[in-house]
């Protein structure tokens, strides 16, 4: 499980993110949506224990070395060195054997028809194949929870269906494994989500389940961003 109690981020002065109480449990799958700026990459920082303002405000139950956290960015990052050297390198930091990264590869590389990518240098991929490699260099160690921001923005509908069908398989191989999935696209966001978390200047504004943020009367909606969002 994990927990967020008051958590309070600033920049500056200014508060960007303000939680009072916010739970999930494994085997969740969550889509976290809002207008642009309001705080949920933060969030999601926050989540993955790399915001350091929020350090005292997030608690994971029964986190290890053998839970650890997967945060994809909205923006690939890579390091030096080919695709191959980028994926493992997740495996690398974490010590595992030379023997077993060396089984994972090859593991990899014949499920996710990686081979000719693998030699490589990551900026001299296209969009899509950098969100794939991407993915997968999170999958590689096996987190149980798995954070993503906005992974599949400015991809192609078949590079898309492919990518939805290895993070289904992930989510299938364990259903423990924790899901919170930002997207500004209603399509996905129901794809992903069995609850929904809205955020909006920096408070969550509601956290329904799929039954009842179906319900939702959105011609009836003053907020603008959640309306148009809806009549999707
Ligand atoms: N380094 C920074 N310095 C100052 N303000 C920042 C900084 N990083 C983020 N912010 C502000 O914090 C707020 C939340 O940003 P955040 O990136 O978490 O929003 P977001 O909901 O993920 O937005 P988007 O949908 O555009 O990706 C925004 O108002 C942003 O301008």
């Amino acid at each position: 499980m994990v927990k967020i109690q008051n958590l309070r981020v600033f920049r500056g002065k200014k508060q960007i993110l303000q939680i009072d109480k916010l739970e999930a449990v494994e085997g969740e799958r969550i889509g976290l949506f809002g207008p642009n700026g309001s705080g949920k990459s933060t969030l999601l920082r926050s989540l993955a224990l790399i915001e350091p303002e929020s350090s005292d405000a997030v608690f994971y139950e029964s986190l290890d070395s053998s839970w650890p956290i997967g945060y994809l960015m909205q923006e690939p990052y890579f390091f030096r060195g080919s695709v191959e050297e980028n994926l493992v390198l997740p495996l690398k930091l974490r010590k595992v054997s030379a023997k077993i990264i060396k089984k994972k590869l090859r593991e990899f590389t014949e499920k996710y028809n990686l081979e000719p990518l693998l030699k490589k240098n990551p900026q001299a991929l296209s969009g899509g194949e950098k969100q794939k490699v991407n993915l997968l260099r999170t999958l590689i160690y096996e987190p149980r929870y798995l954070f993503l921001d906005e992974p599949f923005n400015g991809i192609d509908a078949l590079t898309k269906k492919e990518l939805n069908k290895y993070l289904e398989n992930y989510l299938n191989q364990d259903k423990r494994r924790l899901l919170i999935y930002v997207s500004h696209d209603l399509k996905e966001l129901l794809t992903w989500g069995k609850r929904f978390w809205y955020l909006k200047e920096g408070e969550i504004k509601f956290d329904l389940d799929k039954e009842e943020f179906l319900k939702i009367n959105y011609q009836t909606l003053e907020d603008n961003y959640l309306k148009l969002l809806l009549e999707e």
